[in-house]
């Protein structure tokens, strides 16, 4: 356990076995979410998308604007916290700097997998492809429409109790659509196991249709990601220097 880190005794609910996909209530503590949304209040740039060949570019398909954290205590926590999920075989170094997002009225992200094709952007300095995903819901204001998060080749669920969590309302063929539940999380893995990226995990941000939403990615790579390229990089070359 690190010390000084909030207890994380959340329940988990398996949503599908295979992609695995699970959902976490609570992932962040109140306290988390709060911090997230003060401190990155002013960060936030245009969100880049990476086209087939790998290049960043602006596009229309992702016109929320993003911003990736440097590593600090609580920022640390919930890292722990993300890789304890996943076991504890899964090194720090693995984890992409932590993203947050922020959606704006009529703001989106298109279909996408998280996962790259082009290998530019899985080379041995990212440490490969990206492993797995939790998106987090941090923060949404009181008068939210849209802005969930639809798959749109996964099943529904049937339960009414799921209801909470997705959106319920959604006709049966356009998937499943997680609503943004502020500190709540949905976990799933990128990858087949022989390493390719997993197509029925496509998913998008819907339009904000009222309100705001922050959310927050965290990805991790199958392999260690180069120190230049860690949320605690610049710590690690301060050391080196010593
Ligand atoms: O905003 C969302 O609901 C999903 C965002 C997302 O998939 C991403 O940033 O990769
Ligand atoms: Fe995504």
């Amino acid at each position: 356990k690190d010390s000084g880190c909030p207890d994380h005794a959340y329940k988990v609910l398996l949503f599908s076995q295979d992609p695995l996909v699970i959902y976490i209530p609570n992932f962040l503590t109140a306290e988390e979410a709060d911090y997230l949304e003060r401190t990155t209040k002013s960060k936030f740039t245009k969100s880049e998308v990476a086209d087939s060949h790998g290049h960043q570019l602006n596009a229309s398909t992702r016109t929320s604007r993003s911003t990736s954290l440097a590593s600090d205590p609580i920022i640390r926590c919930i890292e722990s916290r993300a890789l304890s999920f996943q076991g504890f075989d899964t090194p720090r170094s693995h984890l992409e700097p932590l993203q947050l997002v922020t959606y704006g009225l009529g703001e989106e992200y298109h279909a996408h997998t998280d996962w790259f094709e082009a290998a530019s952007q899985t080379s041995d300095a990212y440490g490969g492809n990206r492993q797995s995903s939790f998106f987090v819901y941090v923060a949404a204001s009181s008068d939210i429409t849209g802005g969930g998060t639809n798959f749109p080749l996964l099943d529904a669920p049937v339960d009414e109790r799921w209801c909470k969590f997705v959106n319920c309302d959604e006709p049966w063929e356009a998937g499943v659509t997680f609503r943004p539940v502020p500190r709540n999380a949905v976990f799933w893995v990128n990858l087949l196991k022989d390493g390719r990226g997993d197509k029925r995990v496509v998913h998008a941000g819907l339009p904000v249709t009222s309100g705001t939403k922050l959310g927050m990615n965290i990805w991790t790579r199958e392999r260690a990601l180069h120190q230049t390229f860690r949320s605690d990089g610049a710590d690690d070359e301060a050391f080196s220097e010593l």
